[in-house]
């Protein structure tokens, strides 16, 4: 090892002691319980239902109240604690209520503070003091911890100590921050480090809070999902990429996400689509929002959305054109119309259609912005480009994701490993190479990072390739051979919608296909698991997330509402600490208000996925292999500087 590397090192450990105890505390780690991984995915803009899993822990806190205080306290009040815990502000104010003198209030505040902190002291048991220390809200990490660390011992001698710490707490005022402070600790201890897999944008209505929340969390991964992409794509200078996302907005009536969010000029857009559009029943939004809308507002989206998507259509053609190894000529829709007889023939069937708004296309040469159309696309990409906030949004994206991750021997996923009708993994050629499996998804990652590196190229292929992991067929975010976009809105026969699914989703209830998979991506097979998001398991009709004798587990979160009547449950996430994997359905969710005011929780069933024999230690995980480096490294510099 670099002699020059341990000097260096030797002025953070400059003395033997130092060393000595940053090994020591570090192979103690080693053999601490692994900690939990939470698995989520698709969270589509409900911001407000992801708080609810991350606050609860996909029902990890209440398993924990449980545990403490099933024999003293009843159902109710395990609710009213647990709910207290989520929402501690929230709750304290309603309860406080409740109160009408001071003495029951300092009761309530006394009895509360020493739950909380048997509960905090609870999660924390598998954890250092240290980690526990920087879970803690600051101003109170001394107090906190003279009150968690107290023996019986000292109880004897110091009991009127400790009531004196807390009556003091709560004459100061400072009862409401400790408490909330308190429970903000265990909802971080109880969940060790978060894994989103993919698709935390479009549909619903708040995806930049569930981004702003993530940037907050104390430890946490992504995995893109096709939705993510599209983002990082128009912010990567794909404008195809940015109709879609606009277009995406006006079906589910989100433009308040680009504009006011954003921050995004929706301005010149407007103009355009008042000047060509009308109102047109299959672009009116699909969601309508919860409060009242005008029907002005209504006709303006509807109008926008006829715009932007026919922009979009337009700007497909000439990279389907240019990249002839996409393979999408059979998308080239706009050229294949007859605009004479209003009918389009796409596979062999012709369909007479509907509901068109053609004004802008000349059929000479369909694909061709108009000038006007062209402005509006420079002024939106420039607009998207310089959105501050949509940098931090899409650069955290960057920072934090990758197309897939491989982690404590699980491979994870959003969409799928393309794969033919016999289970080989399909190849997929660019510039003349071929590519598949890991090395195909390593390549597509390559290009997607280099477009995001180089905002100011719209046309080259790295940008083009972000569009293609969109909607191309060998996408492994897609997952589908073609997206029937033009389809939906202007033909009635609904058989020309249907996508058809890569052959990936029927064979991976298969084991031997899972583990070849597994197998590729250099996983043990023996213990690894593919983690998968992307598409809604349809509970409603049986079927059953947990596929392949366990290898294969889908968990797409049902988060959006818009999906949540194909699946009849919300959806699911997944759970993975020392002792296995769980898997947690959850029911609708509702409101914030309800499990405040009722307690309902909306969380049931849990599946054991694999139950490990023995507990599984941080020696066992990613975590633990980097903290054998460091042990390693250490040791060395134990030689060099301090044993000769
Ligand atoms: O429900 P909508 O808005 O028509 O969207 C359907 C489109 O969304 C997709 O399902 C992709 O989104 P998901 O990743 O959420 O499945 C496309 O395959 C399909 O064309
Ligand atoms: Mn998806």
């Amino acid at each position: 090892m670099n002699t020059k590397y341990l000097d260096l090192l030797a002025q953070k450990y400059d003395s033997e002691e130092k060393v000595v105890t940053e090994i020591i505390n570090l192979k103690a780690i080693l053999n601490l319980p692994k900690g939990t991984e939470h698995f989520v995915s698709d969270l589509h803009g409900e911001y407000q239902a992801f708080q609810h899993v991350l606050r609860n822990g996909s029902g990890k806190v209440k398993e924990k109240i449980t545990d403490l205080f099933g024999e003293v306290l009843s159902e109710e009040e395990i609710n009213e604690f647990a709910t207290l815990v989520y929402y501690p502000e929230e709750k304290i104010t309603l309860l406080k209520n409740a109160f009408d003198n001071e003495t029951d209030l300092n009761h309530w505040y006394t009895e509360t503070i020493e739950r909380m902190l048997k509960l905090t002291s609870y999660a924390s048991s598998k954890y250092t003091r240290s980690k526990l220390r920087k879970a803690l809200p600051t101003q109170f990490v001394y107090v906190i911890e003279e009150l968690l660390y107290k023996t019986d011992n000292d109880l004897n001698n110091k009991e009127h100590y400790y009531k004196k710490i807390l009556q003091q707490i709560i004459s100061l005022g400072q009862a409401d921050k400790l408490i909330a402070g308190l429970a903000y600790t265990t909802q971080r201890l109880v969940v060790d480090h978060l894994h989103v897999v993919g698709d935390i944008y479009d549909r619903g209505p708040e995806p930049d809070k569930i981004m702003e929340t993530l940037i907050n969390y104390h430890s946490v991964d992504i995995q893109w999902g096709n939705h993510d992409v599209l983002w990082i794509g128009a912010f990567a200078g794909s404008k195809v990429c940015l109709a879609n996302i606009i277009r995406i907005c006006a079906r589910y009536n989100n433009l308040e996400i680009i504009e006011d969010v954003y921050g995004i000029n929706l301005r010149p857009l407007l103009n355009l689509a008042e000047k060509y559009y009308d109102d047109n029943p299959a672009f009116r939004p699909k969601v309508q929002s919860d409060e009242k809308q005008s029907s002005h507002e209504v006709l303006q989206s509807t109008k926008i959305h006829q715009a932007i998507a026919m922009i979009q259509f337009k700007l497909e053609s000439p990279i389907i054109k240019r990249r002839s190894y996409f393979n999408m000529s059979e998308r080239l829709l706009l050229e294949k119309l007859d605009y004479d007889r209003n009918e389009i023939t796409i596979h062999g069937k012709t369909y007479p259609l509907e509901n068109t708004c053609f004004s802008t296309i000349n059929p000479e040469q369909p694909d061709q912005l108009l000038e006007e159309e062209e402005e509006v696309m420079d002024k939106l990409l420039f607009s998207v480009q310089h959105s501050e906030k949509l940098a931090r949004h899409m650069n955290f994206l960057m920072k934090k994701g990758s197309l897939y991750l491989k982690y404590n021997g699980n491979l994870l996923i959003h969409g799928c490993i393309p794969l033919d009708e016999n289970g080989k993994m399909e190849a997929m050629t660019i510039e003349n190479k071929s590519y598949a499996g890991r090395e195909l998804l390593d390549v597509f990652e390559h290009y997607l990072r280099h477009a995001f590196a180089h905002p100011e190229e719209t046309d080259d292929l790295a940008t083009d390739m972000v569009w293609y992991l969109w909607t191309g067929e060998y996408s492994s975010l897609f997952g589908k051979r073609e997206m029937t976009t033009f389809e939906r809105y202007f033909i009635n026969d609904k058989e020309s919608h249907k996508e058809k699914k890569n052959p990936y989703y029927h064979l991976r209830e298969y084991e031997n296909i899972c583990r070849n998979i597994l197998a590729d991506f250099d996983l043990n097979p023996d213990h690894g698991h593919i983690i998968n998001g992307h598409t809604p398991v349809k509970e409603i009709s049986g079927e059953n997330p947990i596929k392949a004798s366990g290898k294969m587990i889908v968990i797409d979160g049902g988060f959006s509402k818009a999906y949540q009547s194909t699946t009849g449950i919300a959806g699911y996430t997944l759970l993975f600490n020392s002792y296995g994997m769980q898997l947690v359905a959850h029911k609708q969710f509702n409101s914030k208000e309800e499990v405040l005011l009722n307690g309902a929780d909306v969380l049931s069933v849990k599946r054991l996925v694999d139950k490990e024999l023995e507990r599984k230690k941080v020696q066992e995980t990613n975590v633990g292999e980097e903290l054998l480096r460091e042990v390693h490294i250490l040791n060395r510099l134990m030689e060099y500087r301090y044993l000769n």
